[in-house]
């Protein structure tokens, strides 16, 4: 039986008959769903639980509960937490699991009551007991905090975040306003302050509680991509989270506002209401962006068609019409924009850019949302080409948890050219970030294809900034002949126009296999990942065949499809080390992504001749060795860089033999697999299967139901995003508001 411990961090359903409860249990790793008979179960309780994982058909991984109860302060884990959290001086992570070793859940008792019995402990002599039992007196606030906020279910963990925050007016803090805590520690959110809040008895109409609950309500929708939420939207969905009435709720969003925690803007005959960070994104965007395209340029004195002239003859082509155009754009203008599909040409035109501007001593920056776009886009111009977050130059300031850009207008990039690819992946925030960073004379060039999926951060950037018509666009529309042999090419132009696809024409590189149910579906893949296409098409099944599917959960989402795939692209070996985590195994072997970016993550080459930082949301690796004494999993990426990860930090990694089209973004693979099947309505849209399939540089395969294909194909309803970046762009150029 396995067992898992966490705070539960919300109910989802509960039978109050039977006492049947679905709930999410989180923990410093993970948010797991655990389902069973636990009829006391409240959210903020910190429990444990033992029992099973199960694979829901339609809701995929979830843990089956045999048993739960309350976790103490007392627990060993909790005494480990507090002795090693580097408040007592004298103790370090090994000596507290020594110390724990030896006196388990007496520990604390020990130290308070005979503290002569830590000599006993190997390492531990006279004088460090004194400093033990100094440091444990004085730690007194951290103890209360620990004991007081036991009973509301906040483990140890968080009672030193509080304390590392409040110091010894922590209590007084949670006594007068548990928002705070939602708004101030990472982890704790507005369900967990809100029901610390409801022990201690604060009202349910307090002006706080509202607020903070107006607050949540705005950050949940940030994860829908929306910049704001008009005002009536806001106070619905705020009236659902807090059961309190709307005419409550508008007050307090007023209140709000007067405290700068919120801004309202007028549009229309509609109230905006933005979280501040983007408000002031959205309008720096706008500003920038105008200012950078208004602004005077050095004129580069050169004869454009001579140069595009030198530049075919060098690569033995000839540019289209609209690419000449594009290249003419880049150059006498400030800020252009260069859209267009796969295979119309952008590569081409921005190396042509590139090659003019060096040919004439301009210097030349690239860069791309992604560590994998930007690896692609150094491919493609062999230049080096930087994420946006490098050549910010991101870091910590001194005396600071915070990440920040370096790079900003007081200290601007360094270039006379800039060129970004990717753009459809980037945010309002990041956007901002990176054109206030640019100084009024460098060129802007913005390369992407707004029919891609939007960012996963707020905001619509790239469509709206085309859709403005304020900004120069340049619209590459041809299909050229080499890119129109492909059927690849050929059928993402197709799905965006909403055609029906041509499937599996003789020698291409376009496939569709009907299977009926899911089971028909998964052992196809597995056939054809595992056996078929590697053999017929001579590939390397791990590194040159990727699949993709639409969600995470269900038979075919991408947590089941890692583990069938596992079971045969890197079966169990008594050679291959492998250590289990909860659901997952991990073994040497494993094809594995990095899920979140870590600027300063180290990486070394394995005879340690080189080395460097940062590991990228999205990149690609190998399990390479498992070291289970030190409890370290390496990876390797890029087929050199070796990065090792603590078992503490294995959240970071996710197998990746069938990843998220979302998280695909950005990348391409020699060849795709995805599974055409029952999705939940967003999910069956047409910029999905156009974002996957144009993954894919060699081959595409499709496995399901043509009918859910064909019904994503006309699914072009794009899931809207509240962002008033396109009209705000419009009303800026309209007014005048320039270059102030
Ligand atoms: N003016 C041109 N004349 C003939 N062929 C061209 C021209 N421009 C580009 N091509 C060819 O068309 C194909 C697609 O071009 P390119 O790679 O530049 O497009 P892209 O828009 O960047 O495509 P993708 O997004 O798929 O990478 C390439 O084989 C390229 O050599």
């Amino acid at each position: 039986m396995e067992r898992i411990e966490g705070m539960v961090s919300d109910i989802v359903f509960k039978n109050e008959d039977n006492g049947y409860t679905i709930a999410h249990l989180a923990n410093e790793k993970d948010e797991v769903v655990i389902v069973g008979c636990m009829p006391t179960l409240a959210i903020g309780e910190s429990i444990e639980v033992q029992g099973k994982w199960v694979n829901h058909k339609t809701y995929g991984a979830q843990f089956e509960v045999n048993k739960f109860m309350p976790v103490t302060p007392s627990s060993l884990e909790g005494i480990y937490v507090y002795l090693s959290s580097g408040m007592i001086h004298g103790i370090g992570e090994k000596m507290a699991k020594r110390i724990i070793d030896k006196f388990g859940v007496n520990t604390l008792e020990v130290i308070q009551n005979t503290p002569e019995r830590l000599e006993e402990v190997e390492g531990v002599g006279k004088k460090k007991v004194k400093q033990i039992v100094k440091s444990y007196e004085e730690n007194r606030d951290l103890r209360n905090i620990i004991i007081e906020l036991s009973p509301y279910g906040i483990t140890p963990n968080y009672c030193l975040k509080i304390y590392k925050k409040y110091k010894n007016k922590a209590i007084d803090v949670i006594n007068q306003n548990p928002y705070r805590l939602a708004e101030d520690i990472r982890g704790i959110g507005f369900k967990i302050a809100d029901n610390i809040a409801s022990k201690i008895g604060i009202d349910k109409h307090s002006k706080d509680r509202i607020e903070q609950g107006i607050l949540y309500a705005l950050h949940q929708s940030l994860s829908n991509g929306n910049t704001y939420l008009p005002k009536h939207i806001l106070i619905e969905e705020s009236s659902k989270i807090l059961d309190i009435k709307g005419s409550i709720i508008e007050e307090c969003i007023m209140g709000l506002a007067y405290d700068q925690k919120v801004h309202i803007e007028k549009s229309k005959d509609n109230y905006l209401v933005y979280l501040i960070p983007y408000y002031i994104s959205e309008n720096g965007v706008c500003k920038q962006i105008i200012k950078l395209s208004q602004c005077e340029f050095e004129d580069l004195k050169i004869d454009i068609e001579k140069e595009i002239q030198v530049v075919e003859k060098e690569d033995d082509i000839k540019l289209a019409q609209n690419q000449i155009l594009a290249v003419k754009e880049a150059i006498n203008g400030g800020v252009v924009i260069i859209t267009g599909g796969p295979g119309t040409g952008k590569t081409t035109t921005i190396n042509t850019i590139i090659k003019i501007f060096e040919n004439n001593n301009k210097e030349v920056v690239l860069a791309a949302p992604t560590g994998r776009a930007a690896k692609r886009m150094s491919e493609t111009s062999n230049k080096e080409a930087k994420t946006i977050h490098r050549l910010l130059e991101m870091g910590y300031a001194t005396d600071s948890e915070e990440l920040l850009f370096f790079k900003d207008e007081e200290d601007p990039i360094k270039a006379d050219v800039v060129i970004l690819d990717e753009v459809s992946m980037v945010d309002i925030l990041l956007m901002y970030s990176l054109l206030r960073a640019i100084k009024p004379g460098t060129r802007v060039i913005l390369v992407g294809d707004s029919d891609q999926l939007p960012s996963v951060g707020a905001g619509n950037v790239l469509k709206d900034m085309i859709d403005s018509d304020v900004i120069n666009v340049v619209r590459l529309n041809e299909i050229f002949r080499q890119a129109q042999e492909s059927m690849i090419v050929v059928n993402a132009h197709r799905i965006n126009n909403g055609e029906p696809l041509h499937l599996n024409s003789k020698n291409k590189d376009f496939f569709f296999i009907k299977k009926n149910t899911n089971e028909e579906i998964l052992n196809e893949i597995i056939g054809l990942v595992n056996e078929r296409l590697p053999k017929f098409y001579k590939l390397d099944k791990l590194k040159d065949i990727q699949v993709l599917a639409s969600m995470r959960k269900g038979d075919l989402g991408v947590t089941n499809l890692n583990t069938e795939l596992q079971k045969y692209l890197n079966k169990p070996d008594k050679f291959k080390v492998e250590e289990n985590f909860a659901k997952r195994v991990f073994r040497v072997g494993d094809k594995v992504m990095q899920i979140k970016n870590n600027y300063t993550k180290k990486w070394e080459t394995e005879d340690q001749s080189d080395s460097g930082e940062g590991v990228y949301n999205g990149d690609i690796g190998y399990i390479y060795h498992i070291e289970k004494d030190k409890k370290i999993v390496y990876v390797i990426f890029d087929q050199i860089k070796i990065v090792s990860y603590r078992y503490d930090e294995l959240d970071e990694l996710d197998h990746s033999f069938c990843t998220t089209i979302h998280k695909s973004q950005g990348s391409e693979f020699p060849v795709v697999v995805i599974p055409i099947t029952w999705a939940p309505p967003m999910l069956l849209s047409r910029n999905l299967i156009y974002t996957a399939v144009t993954r894919a540089k060699k081959l595409v395969v499709l496995v399901g139901d043509v009918k859910y294909l064909e019904y994503m194909i006309k699914n072009n309803k794009t899931n809207e995003r509240y962002s008033n970046l396109s009209e705000k762009l419009i009303k800026f150029k309209k007014e005048g508001l320039l270059l102030k």
